[in-house]
């Protein structure tokens, strides 16, 4: 079933077009992450679909509602608010049960509680939100996002700012939603993240979509060859590389030497035992030789 369904999709302020013909489609139960650089116009997409901003061409559909018939399904989607639209005066436990109550959901406070405990935010019930630190005000706006049970739940930049077990949470936490079978759309600038939870990932580049798939297909398409981590001692030089690439008659780059690493790239790991023998026939102490496997990163700075 399709959750979200964007079709062709512009947005400009002014004179600036930030979205020039998004095309995606996003499936129920599906993890799906979205990246893009700062500025890239990820949130005006999200603000677009959830009804704060138009759109200025093309078309969507949300859980089958179209643009002009979002106020239909609004109750059935989890959009986690920007911090400074929190309420600072009222206490988180509050808050949650106002916000609650707008959206049909009347939790008993023990929910509440349970609710707050799982994005990590135990021990802090019944404080002021204003006097939260920024970590806390995004984990009690994810808290938001999920009140009413709502069947699409979208997160912009949930973890950032956020501590290390905490994001941990989140991420644990999503992968219990996705159980659930809710859909999830969110955004983040952590890409070992995006990687780790999403089943698919777009990236936002220059107002359309450029790469749009699985991670492990994103970071097969672009391999473009194997890179080959090797620890030898003394640290394998260029000139060294240089000679063993004729020695064995294999192409051998040099990518980068980082400390006692050298990074190098050979065409496929069929070069991989003629380098390792000729690393070891050389007066080379080899420690370490590992398969270095593109990440999404590697995806991103090409898109
Ligand atoms: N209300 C507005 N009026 C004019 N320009 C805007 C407005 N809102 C956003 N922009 C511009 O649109 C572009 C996209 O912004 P947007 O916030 O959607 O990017 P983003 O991908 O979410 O960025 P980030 O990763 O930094 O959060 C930016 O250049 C931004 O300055």
């Amino acid at each position: 079933m399709e959750i979200i369904k964007v079709k062709q999709l512009t947005k400009h302020y002014g004179e600036t077009a930030v979205l020039k013909g998004i095309d995606l489609t996003i499936h129920q139960g599906e993890v799906f992450g979205f990246v893009g650089h700062n500025g890239a116009g990820k949130s005006t997409l999200i603000h677009i679909l959830t009804g704060i901003i138009n759109k200025n061409a093309g078309s969507f559909e949300i859980l089958g509602s179209p643009a002009n018939q979002l106020n239909q399904v609004k109750k059935r989607i989890g959009v986690m608010p920007d911090i400074s639209n929190l309420y600072d005066n009222m206490k988180d436990i509050d808050f949650l049960r106002y916000m609650g109550e707008l959206v049909g959901d009347n939790g008993s406070k023990k929910q509440y509680l349970s609710l707050m405990k799982s994005i990590g935010l135990a021990g802090s019930e019944r404080k002021k939100i204003k006097s939260y630190s920024f970590g806390m005000k995004k984990k009690i706006s994810i808290a938001q996002a999920l009140l009413g049970n709502p069947e699409l739940i979208i997160l912009d930049e949930p973890t950032s700012g956020i501590d290390p077990e905490s994001a941990i949470n989140i991420r644990n936490l999503i992968a219990k939603l996705q159980e659930q079978g809710k859909t999830i759309f969110l955004t983040s600038h952590n890409l070992d993240e995006i990687d780790k939870i999403s089943d698919r990932v777009g990236i936002l580049s220059d107002g359309i979509i450029t790469e749009l798939g699985t991670p492990r297909q994103l970071k097969e398409e672009s391999e473009e060859g194997i890179n080959i981590a090797v620890r030898t001692k003394p640290t394998l030089q260029k000139e060294q590389i240089k000679t063993l690439s004729k020695k064995i008659k294999v192409d051998i780059k040099c990518i980068a030497i980082k400390r006692e690493y050298t990074l190098l790239q050979v065409s496929s790991d069929d070069d991989m035992p003629a380098l390792s023998k000729a690393l070891i026939d050389s007066n080379m102490h080899l420690y370490e030789m590992k398969v270095e496997h593109r990440s999404l990163e590697d995806v991103f700075m090409k898109a």
